[in-house]
């Protein structure tokens, strides 16, 4: 039953002790070498099953497990009936229940024919026109700003999924902008962050975008409201604040107290998660910096994943098949994190998104039905674009004491074939090389033979590498709108199978919110060391000093 504790499910005791008995035997040099079909058992081709041609390659025949283990695996994920959620969330069932929500992102990319009953999806269509129509108008040139000039620069104002989508897709997908619009994204409430994007721009040609579903994000209305002080010194009249300030948000009431005009509201609702908001109304700075089409597009390869996702039996099935595997390691080895390692420049924000698609879905202790988990949930997400982190954390990861499941993924074709592609084949090869060298390793008899006699046996077995670290590797022609979209869809669903195994609600958020109402509190004690009352002594101790030294 969904909701349920995942360590109460057969299919769970069985891995349990397949863990125990298996584990010594999993060895990738021997699997590989029991099996010379391995890879052709354990990799996957994905075909968009619709909309534009997106292709990829799923490689997972580098990890820690064999045919019986993914079988259970899957065993699992079928006593903890995802299938039967999976189509609750697509028919739009409120499987938010700690909100009374239905979790509806497919519907913001539906280009099929999903029939779901949920208010507002009729109007996604509309908001998707207005986007279009807006950002044409100001691509191209028409829309203008209080002195009649066109604009040249963009500040996105929002936090969370309200800034980390748009910074990741369009850092991503910088090959399909348009190079005379700078684009800059301000979250931090720490005035730095704002104040050094106002110092580029020009109040003339500034459009601001105030990204906020809520509209009462402390950060975000602080840093609008900056931005609206800093625009009228220059306009002066309220009236010009029309031309240079829409709102992404799901409060009317909110937006036009702050001044933004109805008109330049652009809707989305309250069945769309921040963390998967890039698909709405969220996404209105993507639609400016690489155009309407493009975002069509990403929309659009989403869409081909939820196809995907909803249609494809579970052993065929790729946010299954990664969710199995994280799943594995997760909470039978006890890996703690999983590393998200992009051999793309462009991707270089992939795991900063999804440390919060991940790490805010699924970070939870007590499942829907009100007990707390006796196992692992969500992992730490982390990672960086490749190779620079092979010159800094690579060495942890190759012959520390953890173990860091990884994903590497990589586009065949640059979109800088710069040097004859010579950049790009370098690459590639530690592309293929990192996986090869955590999943075989060196021994020390290989050692011993490069080394030759008389080192100390220090030296020989520092330079040892263990090997059997698993990792999935997931390769892709080029790195376009649409392929962009199925992966990040393809993490999306990922995460979405891991948390219903797990029992959680991964659509809730409430671990945001003590620290919100604390800082509140403090807020209002800070002018005199006298109204600092009712904290322990450490955050007593820590508000007096900053009272002593603070100059202003
Ligand atoms: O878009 P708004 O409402 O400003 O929220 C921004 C962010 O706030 C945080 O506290 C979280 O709840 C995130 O999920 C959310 O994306």
């Amino acid at each position: 039953m969904s909701g349920q504790l995942a360590s109460e499910y057969p299919a769970w005791k069985k891995l349990e002790q397949i863990y125990a008995s298996e584990k010594s035997r999993l060895i990738l040099r021997d699997l590989f070498a029991q099996d010379p079909a391995r890879f052709s058992h354990f990799s996957k081709e994905y075909t968009s099953p619709s909309g534009p041609d997106v292709t990829f390659l799923l490689d997972y025949s580098k990890n820690l497990v064999t045919q019986p283990i993914v079988d259970t695996l899957l065993a699992l994920v079928r006593e903890a009936q995802v299938e039967s959620v999976r189509d609750k969330m697509f028919a739009g069932e409120h499987i938010n229940t700690s909100e009374d929500r239905a979790v509806l992102h497919v519907a913001l990319r539906n280009f099929g024919d999903f029939k779901i009953s949920e208010a507002g999806t009729d109007e996604v269509a509309g908001v998707l026109e207005h986007i279009k129509v807006f950002s044409n108008a100001v691509r191209s040139g028409e829309w203008k700003g209080y002195t009649g000039k066109t604009i040249d620069t963009i500040v996105n104002i929002g936090i969370g999924g309200s800034d980390l989508g748009p910074v990741m897709v369009t850092e991503a997908l910088k090959a399909y902008s348009k190079r005379d619009l700078t684009a800059h994204f301000v979250s931090n409430i720490d005035g730095t962050h704002i104040a050094e994007t106002l110092k580029l721009a020009n109040p003339e040609t500034t459009l601001f975008i105030i990204a906020s579903k809520t509209f009462t994000t402390q950060e975000t209305i602080t840093n609008a409201e900056s931005a609206r002080d800093w625009f009228l010194a220059t306009a002066g009249d309220k009236k010009h604040v029309a031309k240079h300030f829409v709102a992404l948000s799901t409060n009317t009431t909110a937006v036009t107290s702050f001044g933004i005009a109805k008109e330049n509201m652009f809707q989305f609702w309250d069945w769309v998660g921040g963390r998967y908001s890039l698909w709405s109304a969220i996404g209105l700075s993507i639609a400016l910096v690489i155009g309407y089409d493009n975002f069509e597009e990403l929309l659009k390869g989403a869409h081909g994943m939820d196809e995907h996702f909803l249609k494809t039996p579970l052993e065929n099935n790729l946010p299954v098949i990664l969710a199995i595997l994280g799943i594995w390691y997760n909470d039978f080895y006890g890996a703690q994190t999983h590393a998200l390692l992009p051999y793309d420049q462009y991707l270089h924000k992939f795991a900063d998104y999804f440390q919060q698609g991940d790490m805010e879905s699924n970070g939870k202790t007590i499942t829907k039905g009100g007990q707390r988990v006796d196992y692992q949930t969500g992992p730490i997400i982390w990672g960086a674009a490749g190779t620079n982190g092979q010159h800094s954390f690579y060495q942890l990861v190759h012959q520390g004491t953890k173990l860091i499941p990884a994903d590497f993924l990589a586009p065949a074709t640059t979109h800088n074939p710069i040097a004859h592609s010579k950049h790009h084949r370098i690459l590639l090869s530690n592309f293929f090389a990192q996986p090869e060298a955590l999943a075989f390793g060196k021994t020390e008899e290989e050692v011993r033979k490069e080394l030759g006699p008389g080192q100390t046996e220090a030296l020989y077995k520092s330079k040892v590498f263990e090997g059997n670290r698993p990792s999935n590797s997931l390769i892709f022609p080029k790195l376009t709108p649409a392929t962009l979209g199925a992966l990040i869809a393809l993490y999306e669903h990922k995460i979405f199978v891991q948390g219903v195994v797990w029992g959680i609600n991964s659509f809730d958020q409430m671990g945001v919110e003590l620290g919100k109402v604390l800082a509140k509190n403090i807020l209002a004690q800070l002018e005199t060391p006298a109204d600092v009352k009712g904290h322990d002594s450490s955050t007593t101790g820590l508000i007096h000093y900053y009272q002593k030294h603070r100059k202003e």
